[in-house]
């Protein structure tokens, strides 16, 4: 798995990212989400330039030219709950893919810091051959990404995947190394260097689905 981080060069995302990670700015759910989607567009756009193109010729009022497109054959997959801003910025780009959602939640059946991974729900067409792009805003110990790779087996080998998320540990990263195929890439806006004993980013932006869409109850 290849690795491109996006703050490695300083833009516009850098504010995004800042506002997203701003104790007091995150508050407001509405610029989160949003802040969210936004780096979804910017990733996007920085991947199209990956993808492959073919030549297609077009009719303009005044006459006629080639202008490559990109191919057709993606799938934006997301992780619920905290994927769905992150899917959505994809899709502003990508408007002809195809998506699936997928859940993946963290556990805690003892109600202490040990939790598992589970994954639940599952929408997707069939990814045979297809471009995977899977989104997740937060990639901590990589487990989501890892139990979520797992459970789209059943769907068909895609043919690339890009791995799509806004905050990353270096840890979580080496993980998903061992785990996804040499072909694949993560398209990561930034990584932070440790994990505290709950498996949260530091100093990462807290809960990304909490923040996102309000806090959940254990069941
Ligand atoms: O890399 P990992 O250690 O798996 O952690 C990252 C995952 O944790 C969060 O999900 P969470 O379980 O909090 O669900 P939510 O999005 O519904 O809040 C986050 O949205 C990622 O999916
Ligand atoms: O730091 C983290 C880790 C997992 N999930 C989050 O939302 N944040
Ligand atoms: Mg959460």
């Amino acid at each position: 798995m290849q690795v491109q981080e996006l703050l490695q060069k300083n833009s516009i995302a850098n504010k995004f990212i800042a506002q997203l990670r701003d104790v007091e700015i995150q508050k407001d759910r509405l610029r989160f989400r949003k802040n969210i989607e936004r780096l979804g567009e910017i990733l996007a756009y920085e991947l199209s330039k990956e993808l492959k193109y073919n030549k297609e010729h077009f009719q303009t009022p005044l006459g006629e030219v080639d202008v490559p497109q990109p191919e057709s054959d993606l799938v934006i997959c997301s992780i619920l709950r905290a994927g769905l801003p992150l899917h959505q910025g994809l899709l502003n780009y990508f408007d002809d893919a195809e998506n699936s959602f997928i859940s993946a939640y963290r556990h805690h059946p003892d109600n202490d810091e040990k939790f598992e991974v589970l994954v639940e729900y599952m929408a997707s067409p069939s990814l045979e051959g297809k471009t995977l792009l899977l989104a997740d805003p937060m990639l901590a110990t990589g487990t989501s990404f890892a139990n979520v790779l797992e459970a789209l087996k059943p769907m068909g080998t895609p043919a690339k995947i890009h791995l799509v998320s806004v905050i990353g540990s270096e840890v979580g990263i080496e993980n998903l190394k061992e785990i996804f195929p040499p072909n694949s890439k993560l398209w990561i806006a930034t990584i932070d260097k440790e994990l505290d004993q709950n498996g949260y980013i530091v100093p990462g932006l807290g809960d990304a689905g909490d923040l996102c869409y309000g806090t959940k109850k254990q069941h």
